[in-house]
């Protein structure tokens, strides 16, 4: 079966190779991606459908939507576009905003608490689905720039996992966009005519002043230098340990190895511990809102 399009035959290659380099998708999975309904999660969705035509072995698919419940957001045109397509599709209401206004300070940048309030919801919803992976629509520069913000503000030197398995072993979340670019995804949701809608929470693409830096860096610093991007994806890739000052990768070093526990972490750059997580109460999956 032909490609719709040069870009769509280069995405592919970069998700399948994505997959067997990391394990990301495998016979059987049962993957349910994370559906904002932004570009990246509707580009993940759209090209995984592809690669499963034509995969070599079988899994399936299911889009989940968590719905902060914020009162513009459009759901509906989610879920129309997939069932246009024949997706399957959950929207789940959940009052993740209403939470967000009572824990956070007015200047606070909610983003990364946001996202831990929904990680929780996506594997309640991962069991209840049956779903053996999770994947996100994270991107070549999310990557880079997660490392970026390690590197510059979070003193850590660490990206983000393309395959995590969580602290209970119950979930593993993918990110199967890691080789494929912003700018590639942004430009196949576009030709996929998917609709592309904001979460409408009061942040919504604000992506707080050290990344949009970071973002005007990496940009500025590819004009110049091109090339410099994929450069940072093979420095992830080819790790010197004993070249960097970690006295935990030196094996003769027993003491400091012991204690180091890498837990459930998902390369997230800023901290919100200071957050403790509330029970997210469910408001509702109305039979309407699910369609096969
Ligand atoms: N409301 C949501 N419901 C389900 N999954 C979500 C939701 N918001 C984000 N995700 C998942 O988490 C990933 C990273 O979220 P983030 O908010 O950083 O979005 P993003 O980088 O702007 O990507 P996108 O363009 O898909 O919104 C998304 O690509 C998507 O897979």
């Amino acid at each position: 079966m032909p490609y719709a399009s040069p870009l769509e035959a280069r995405i592919a290659k970069k998700v399948a190779r994505a997959s067997i380099e990391h394990s990301l998708i495998e016979p059987n999975d049962r993957v349910m991606v994370g559906l904002s309904g932004g570009k990246d999660s509707w580009a993940l969705l759209q090209i995984l459908d592809v690669i499963g035509k034509r995969a070599p072995f079988p899994f399936t698919v299911v889009a989940v939507n968590v719905d902060s419940g914020y009162k513009d957001f459009k759901h509906g045109v989610i879920k129309r576009a997939c069932e246009d397509r024949g997706w399957d599709i959950r929207i789940e209401h959940t009052e993740i905003g209403e939470v967000m206004d009572d824990l956070l300070e007015a200047n606070a940048t909610p983003c990364s608490l946001c996202a831990r309030l929904r990680r929780g919801v996506l594997y309640r919803i991962a069991e209840e689905e049956g779903a053996t992976k999770i994947a996100l629509g994270h991107h070549l520069d999310d990557f880079i720039e997660t490392l970026l913000l390690n590197l510059f503000f979070g003193g850590a030197l660490k990206a983000m996992p393309a395959r995590l398995v969580s602290d209970d072993q119950r979930h593993v979340v993918i990110r199967p966009l890691v080789y494929v670019s912003e700018q590639e995804a942004l430009e196949y949701a576009m030709a996929c005519e998917l609709p592309i809608v904001g979460c409408c929470c009061p942040a919504c693409g604000d992506l707080g002043l050290q990344r949009q830096r970071l973002k005007r860096l990496i940009g500025d610093l590819e004009r110049e230098h091109p090339g410099i991007k994929s450069s940072m994806l093979k420095a992830i890739q080819n790790v010197h340990p004993r070249h960097l000052l970690d006295r935990r990768l030196n094996p003769l070093d027993v003491m400091a190895r012991t204690g180091h526990v890498d837990g459930d972490d998902d390369g997230e750059a800023v901290s919100t511990a200071a957050h403790p997580l509330p029970v997210l109460r469910r408001t509702g999956t109305s039979g309407a809102d699910r369609v096969s």
